[in-house]
């Protein structure tokens, strides 16, 4: 009989519970055991919500208090000394790994003052993980034992669980070298590793684990030789040691053909594929299977919310039957549902037409058992008939078209995606802004307060009017502005408080979208994000921003920079259409910016930021014609957006939380670009952008903690970086926006920060 499976799923709660329990602690306004009280609670509900809907495994270990990376490396005590030497309780260890502590001594223990770790993207989604960072002096040992602990958890509950770990290969490959060792490569520290992932399988075993998920997504990668001969020692010494372990390997998100030398003949019960991005590898995948191993068919997509077409599904998983039989193949979620909003019961104000088009998490379970029960020969007929309905609605649905978006989008020209004059004239036009040498400017968003977040839900609630919410974010900005002159900024920005986050806060006012009142979905730690969903052809209505930007400026004489969400990022941090190329999706939403950047300029604004910080992440995850495309595509779509301006008119972009190929940063042609850099302990990292052509910050301080660096640490961090840089073309800011600080830290971070910048100011006067 074949089994439904699902690789995993969201820990947060459908009323963001998680967020709520562990902000309230770090805050401490509750104990350590209230929040362990919530972590406990949502994984009994999310067990039994997946065991009433009839899926066979269910995951454990899926659970985590901030990243299930960061969980593995206290799991393998992968703990640096600068945070094992304050000897805090293990979850408070794990959260200022990932976010940093800095508290004051008091008469029991002593100051504490520690910066997060690097936090990165996780393949090409919008989750962050934080990088498991290694030395020549790490040793691995068991710590804890958390897989086991919530395996015996769910066994309490009368629910069978399936485990899931990372598996040692990825677990290495996604860490990084420390700054104290960078000659070091993680995948050297493999043989020390395994013995205690030998040690966590046995565990499982004793505790009753029958099978354990161990994914390996690196797999996906284009890896090079050493690293994919890894996986054969990892699993052969973990096949020795730990015989009757029933591991399936699971791989997610791409294409695991170019590494299947890497995967055939591994001693697994089975492997797990992606085959909604990739249906073609289908029969590579069976080919390099053994005749006993067992094939997972991710077959219902964890990374976007369309419903599926069950009746393609079902197709598709009997051919895979037809070619290896019944009994070796689980039907499953494509990767883990963390990608995907809880449950789309919570939506009560979707367009019903539309609605019948999405499967949130909670749907998703009943399309992963619909599919099994089919191939089962179970009777599925009126589910399947009724899927069959929904399907067919939304392929003929006149929503989805819009014949003069594509008629706009078909006549793009050459006109449409260059500046009329070259960097060098357009710099020379652009002297009338009157900057300083170094000027310091911040990304945007200044702290998106309680206060504000509350005027925002009693205007959604109809407590108070569009006039009062008008003049509330009026006076956010007017404090905005006197904060920047305080602190003694350069170039201004409004501090985006109309904004709920800066993709759905676009979302909402572009044609072509719909956007969810409870379709939360985590993006790192507490933070959360509620993507809009592209379900037509993408224009703008009205203008979105002129109006904030145009308040602002009227406020101060200072430059002010307008401040937009570029095509891509939009694109990339929505749930994007799947009838559609991403392509298009970006050149749609490019000609809607470019109106808004021309009203910009057209209202008086000067400087005018278009964010792209999803850029890196959208690129393609193997090297290839996909790749190819997308650093064409991805690029110009940027550059429709912003080169319908005047020369005198400056263009930033600004990128963070990625590893950015400076090549694909000058294909913007930005005048000035700001880049996270604060956490890149790699010193050759500084080289990257040295031949930027245009003017260039590095981000000077890491926005995610509340740690304020001190002004001499800022003072080092910009003499490195002019060791490297021309310092007429260098700028002063932090590494992204401030929204999630408080009033308070981000004066003290942009007070050091500003004054570090004029001492050198000062010496090069
Ligand atoms: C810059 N980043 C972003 C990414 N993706 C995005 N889509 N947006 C981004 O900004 N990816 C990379 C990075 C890092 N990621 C994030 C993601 C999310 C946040 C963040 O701060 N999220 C907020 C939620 C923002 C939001 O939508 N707020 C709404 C709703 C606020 C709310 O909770 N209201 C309450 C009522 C008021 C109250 O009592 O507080 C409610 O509804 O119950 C809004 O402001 O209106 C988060 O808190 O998680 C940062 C970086
Ligand atoms: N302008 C945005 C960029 C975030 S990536 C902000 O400051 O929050
Ligand atoms: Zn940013």
């Amino acid at each position: 009989m074949v089994l439904s499976s699902v690789l995993g799923f969201p820990r947060i709660g459908a009323k963001r519970e998680l967020k709520k329990a562990t902000e309230s602690y770090w805050a401490g306004k509750s104990s350590v055991e209230d929040l362990l009280k919530v972590g406990k609670e949502l994984r009994a509900h999310n067990w039994k919500l997946q065991k009433d809907a009839g899926v066979d495994l269910i995951a454990s270990n899926d659970f985590s208090y901030y990243d299930q990376i960061l969980d593995a490396s206290l799991l393998f005590n992968v703990i640096p000394e600068r945070y094992q030497k304050y000897s805090l309780p293990q979850i408070d260890t794990l959260f200022a790994m990932g976010r940093g502590l800095q508290r004051p001594a008091t008469d029991s223990t002593p100051a504490v003052d520690v910066p997060a770790l690097e936090m990165v993207k996780w393949f090409d989604s919008n989750y962050h993980y934080v990088r498991p960072t290694f030395s020549h002096s790490t040793t691995f040992k068991l710590n804890g034992q958390k897989p086991v602990d919530e395996y015996l958890e769910a066994k309490e509950l009368g629910i069978e669980t399936r485990p899931v770990l990372i598996g040692p290969v990825s677990y290495l490959v996604l860490g990084k070298a420390d700054k104290d060792s960078l000659d070091l490569e993680p995948i050297s520290l493999l043989e020390k590793l395994l013995p205690v992932y030998a040690e966590v399988l046995q565990k499982l075993l004793d505790a009753g684990a029958k099978s354990i998920q161990i994914d390996e997504p690196v797999l996906v990668l284009d890896l090079d030789e050493k690293v994919k001969a890894a996986f054969k020692t990892a699993y052969s010494v973990l096949a020795e040691k730990v015989p009757a372990a029933k591991l399936i390997l699971a791989t997610y998100f791409g294409d695991v053909r170019p590494n299947l030398d890497a995967v055939k003949g591994l001693p697994v019960a089975g492997v797990h594929f992606d085959f909604v991005r990739v249906p073609e590898q289908l029969d590579a995948a069976v080919e390099a299977l053994s005749a006993e191993q067992i094939l997972s068919v991710g077959i219902i997509d964890g990374r976007n919310i369309w419903k599926a077409d069950l009746n393609k599904a079902v197709k598709f998983v009997e051919s895979a039957i037809a070619k290896v039989g019944k009994e070796r193949v689980i039907v499953a979620t494509s990767s883990s549902l963390l990608h995907t909003p809880v449950d789309l019961e919570n939506e009560t104000k979707l367009d019903a037409e539309i609605k019948d088009w999405f499967a949130f998490a909670t749907q998703k379970l009943s399309e992963v058992v619909i599919v099994t029960k089919a191939v089962n020969g179970e009777d599925v007929k009126a589910e399947l008939e009724a899927n069959a309905k929904s399907i067919s609605a939304r392929a003929s649905s006149s929503i989805t078209n819009d014949a003069a978006v594509q008629k706009r989008v078909a006549e793009l020209g050459e006109k449409d995606t260059k500046r009329a004059s070259a960097f060098a004239a357009r710099l020379e036009a652009q002297k009338s802004l009157n900057l300083p040498l170094f000027p310091t400017t911040t990304i945007g968003s200044f702290p998106q307060t309680k206060e504000i977040r509350v005027q925002r839900q009693k205007l959604n609630k109809g407590e108070i009017t569009a006039e009062q919410y008008e003049k509330f974010i009026e006076k956010e900005i007017q404090d905005a502005i006197k904060f920047q002159e305080e602190v003694g900024l350069d170039v201004y920005v409004h501090g985006e408080p109309e904004r709920n986050d800066m993709v759905q806060y676009f979302g909402e006012q572009l044609k072509g979208f719909a956007f969810t009142q409870n379709g939360w979905v985590q993006s790192y730690g507490s933070r959360y994000v509620r993507p809009p969903i592209i379900v037509g052809d993408v224009s703008r209505p009205s203008p979105m921003t002129v109006k904030e930007s145009k308040y602002a400026q009227s406020v101060s004489p200072k430059p002010m920079k307008g401040m937009l969400t570029g095509p891509v990022t939009i694109l990339r941090w929505s749930f994007p259409r799947n009838d559609v190329s991403q392509k298009v999706q970006a050149q749609q939403l490019a000609f809607a910016l470019r109106d808004e950047v021309n009203d910009l300029e057209a209202a008086g604004v000067t400087v005018i930021q278009v964010d792209e910080p999803a850029i890196r992440e959208g690129l393609p995850l193997r090297e290839g014609e996909e790749r190819s495309a997308y650093v064409q595509w991805a690029p110009e779509s940027f550059r429709i957006a912003t080169s319908g301006v005047k020369d005198s008119t400056q263009i930033h972009s600004h990128f963070c939380y990625s590893d950015l190929d400076p090549a694909h940063i000058k294909a913007l042609d930005a005048d000035v670009v700001s880049i996270e850099f604060s956490k890149k302990d790699d010193s050759n990292y500084i080289q990257n952008f040295s031949d930027y052509p245009n003017h260039i910050g590095l981000g000077l301080f890491d926005i995610h903690s509340p740690r304020v660096p001190p002004q001499s640490e800022f003072e080092k961090r910009i003499a490195d970086i002019l060791a490297v840089y021309p310092k007429e073309n260098l700028w002063i800011n932090p590494d992204c926006g401030l929204k999630t600080r408080q009033w308070d830290e981000c004066r003290k971070q942009l007070t050091n920060m500003v004054n570090a910048a004029k001492v050198f100011r000062e010496k090069y006067a």
